[in-house]
């Protein structure tokens, strides 16, 4: 079989970027000309006991091995929870929230993440994320096979930690928002395997095509647990709205590409062919990475500036609307203010 030509046309990868241009960045510093607000400043000391307590939980469950806990102690898990939830009503809420973090984490790296040498690969994807699903959405059978099911729950770290989180999180949200998550975590198992499929078959997609596969694979699972958190519910009918689904998605989306610049260096050094925003703008504009780079924060800024505004009109309706649009937002200034700050995990590259 013949290999089909490549249109002139089509997106083509830059190659390799110069990573010794890509170094390290001053700590804690945001990207220039990246439109954001500032997160209302974490707790050290309520970091550090969500921190203990969800290792312990971790532990008590064996999701990862010994080995990991550098890893765990970097991720700075208790920061980006208390930086994302302020308005937080309790500790546990906060614990139910870093529990989702920590299990979306786990299974992004041991299920999808091939450079993450964790067992996560493209092949046979599906296969494992569509169980990973049933830990959130429960089997119903007989009950003989539905006792195999439960036992087939604890397989490994990824199942055990999806089933536990969303158990404990079912105990202090309504019936809707545990629905809700069960939803929105399927939605991103969705873009999760189309990142993977593109991958398997080195597919560079369109600007728009990217933008809609990291509206799946997106930050959204935890932005649809602000209300819960915060201790009230959005009702469904009212968050079923095209208006609130609206600036939920461009929040949901402004903060995933706040991780594509971010973790740009990280995830080029590790894998050139990887896609973020400003690569997959790289090959279809054929342009530099930086000169990409910059348009990327531009997307995002239109993003974010759309988010801000569409959702101070949609506040000024109700104040149940705009106690949910503040808790959106809080979390797209924590989650940046996470990323700006964990130079453990994240280095911007050196273009400033
Ligand atoms: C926490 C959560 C719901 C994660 C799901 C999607 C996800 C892993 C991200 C939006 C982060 O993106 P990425 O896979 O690029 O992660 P890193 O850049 O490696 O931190
Ligand atoms: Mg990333």
């Amino acid at each position: 079989m013949s290999t089909p030509p490549v249109s002139p046309t089509a997106p083509r990868l830059p190659g390799p970027p110069n990573l010794a241009r890509a170094t390290t960045r001053p700590r804690g510093g945001a990207v220039p000309g990246l439109r954001y607000r500032p997160a209302v400043p974490a707790d050290p000391e309520k970091a550090a006991e969500i921190d203990r307590r969800l290792e312990a939980w971790a532990r008590s469950l064996d999701l990862f091995p010994q080995s990991w806990t550098g890893d765990f102690a970097g991720f700075q898990c208790g920061r980006a929870v208390v930086l994302q939830h302020p308005g937080a009503i309790s500790l546990d809420h906060l614990m139910a929230a870093g529990k989702l973090l920590l299990a979306e984490n786990v299974v992004d790296d041991c299920y999808c993440e091939e450079v993450e040498g964790r067992g996560g690969a493209a092949r046979g994807l599906g296969g494992r994320l569509v169980i990973a699903q049933s830990a959130l959405d429960p089997y119903h059978g007989t009950p003989e096979l539905e006792e195999e099911w439960r036992q087939g729950m604890e397989a490994d770290g990824p199942l055990r930690s999806y089933h536990h989180a969303l158990r404990d999180y079912r105990e202090l949200a309504t019936p809707s928002q545990s629905d809700r998550i069960v939803h929105d975590l399927a939605r991103l198992h969705m873009g999760y395997l189309a990142e993977a499929a593109w991958s398997e078959i080195r597919h560079v997609p369109r600007v728009w095509e990217y933008l809609v596969m990291r509206q799946f694979n997106n930050f959204r699972p935890c932005l649809s647990i602000v209300d819960a958190v915060d201790g009230y519910e959005l009702p469904a009918a009212l968050y079923a709205r095209s208006e609130i689904q609206r600036i939920t998605a461009l929040a949901c989306n402004a903060t995933t590409i706040v991780n594509d610049l971010y973790s740009f260096t990280k995830e080029l050094a590790s894998d050139p062919t990887h896609l973020n925003l400003p690569q997959v703008i790289a090959a279809n504009e054929r342009c530099g990475l930086k000169a990409a780079y910059l348009r990327a924060v531009e997307i995002h800024n239109r993003i974010m500036e759309a988010f801000e505004e569409e959702s101070a009109v949609l506040a000024a309706t109700s104040p149940l609307v705009a106690r949910y649009a503040e808790g959106l937002a809080a979390w797209v200034s924590g989650n940046h203010e996470w990323h700006a700050t964990n130079s453990h995990r994240y280095h911007l590259p050196n273009y400033w």
